[in-house]
Formats: C-alpha cells, structure tokens, sequence
C-alpha cells in the first residue's frame, strides 16, 4: 500500500489560545511539504498533531505507513558512544545496512564519541542517521536545519528528495527557507484562528 498522511479541518488549541483553525493537507508518495511560519505560531504544534502526540482541538488524521518524527528531543542514549546508541535502535529497527546511514551523513568518525559530546549538528545528522535506519515512509522534520552548516543543510535537502524519490512523504517545519521537491509550502498564519 502506498504512503498516505491526510489531515482535514485541524484546529490547534494550547492553554487557553486558539492558534489555528480549519487546517487541511493532504500528502501521497512522492510529497513534500513545507510548513512555514513564525516563531510561537504553531509549526510544532502540528508536527505534533501530526504525529499522534498531540490532540487537534477538532479535526482528523489519517495515515497509511509508519511515520519518523525528528524533533529537538534527541532519542539516543546520551551516555553511550554514538555507534552503540545507534546499534541499540537498529537491532530494534531490524535495520541491516546500518553504515549506509553513517556514511551519508558523514558521521562515521564520531562512532566513539559518547552522544552527549556531540556538537548541535553532529546530533542532529545523528537523529537523521536514526531515522535513515528506520525505513519509515513518512517523515516528520521539526526544524532539521536547526544547527547545521551550508553543507549539512544541504545535505539534508538531498536526502529528503531522495526520501520523496523513492516514494516516501515528508513534512517539514522550518522558519528558514528550505529546498524541498515539488516546492509546496504550508504557511500556518493562513488558519490563524
Ligand atoms: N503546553 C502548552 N501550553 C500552552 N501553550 C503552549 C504549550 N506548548 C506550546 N504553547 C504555545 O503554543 C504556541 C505555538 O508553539 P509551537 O512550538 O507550536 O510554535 P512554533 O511555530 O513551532 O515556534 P518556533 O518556530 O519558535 O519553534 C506558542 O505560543 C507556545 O508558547
């Protein structure tokens, strides 16, 4: 079956406050989706919806194939040396090409450093690294750029394209511009409740 992400009418309510409303998107194989906006207007918050994680005030998701969610929280053992907190995911993931996903991202040489060592960009090619390992088709990025470098961003881009090549989803919160196939851009102030 092919990858699916479909979300009709979500409104989006934190604390007391209302941020959108009336919010649909709809994403087959193939697709990627920027979500754009300011700062506190609600890409996360619906990232999160997104993901299951949090409850849309109204409104619907539905999804076909498992979804990856890259956010700031880092899911890697932060005592342990980068190559074994991967290894530990990987023999849960089943993953069987683990060093394609170092080799990409260029971390091969950090496998012995302990994760909480690792700079902003080296754990969040890390976190990619993760994801990379799962072989989720549909992919939820909060702000992947935060951190990285001209090349590493670049990088990032070419691995979303290649994601979205080969029929995977993937969506995309950032406040920075960022080169995504198909350019669709998702702006939250448009629903602004
Ligand atoms: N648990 C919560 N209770 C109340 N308000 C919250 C909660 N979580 C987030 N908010 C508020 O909801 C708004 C949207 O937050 P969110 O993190 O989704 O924004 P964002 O667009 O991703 O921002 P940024 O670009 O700064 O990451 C913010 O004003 C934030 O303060």
């Amino acid at each position: 079956m092919q990858a699916q992400l479909i979300a009709k009418d979500i409104a989006c309510r934190r604390g007391e406050r209302l941020l959108f409303k009336g919010l649909s998107l709809a994403c087959e194989a193939g697709d990627a989706l920027h979500v754009a906006g300011a700062n506190g207007v609600g890409k996360s918050s619906l990232i999160r919806i997104l993901a299951g994680l949090l409850r849309p005030f109204t409104g619907e998701i539905s999804t076909t194939g498992d979804m990856g969610l890259i956010d700031e929280r880092l899911a890697l053992d932060p005592h342990q040396p980068l190559g074994r907190a991967l290894g530990f995911w990987e023999r849960l993931d089943g993953c069987s090409d683990a060093g394609r996903a170092l080799d990409l991202l260029q971390l091969d040489e950090l496998r012995d450093i302990p994760v909480r060592y690792l700079s902003t960009g080296q754990k969040k090619r890390a976190a990619l690294a993760r994801l990379l390992n799962r072989k989720c088709p549909i992919w939820l990025l909060d702000e992947p750029l935060n951190g990285l470098d001209a090349q590493a961003q670049a990088s990032v881009e070419a691995l979303v394209a290649q994601h979205c090549a080969s029929g995977g989803i993937a969506v995309v919160a950032s406040h920075q511009s960022i080169a995504l196939p198909g350019g669709r851009t998702l702006t939250i102030e448009d629903y602004a409740a």
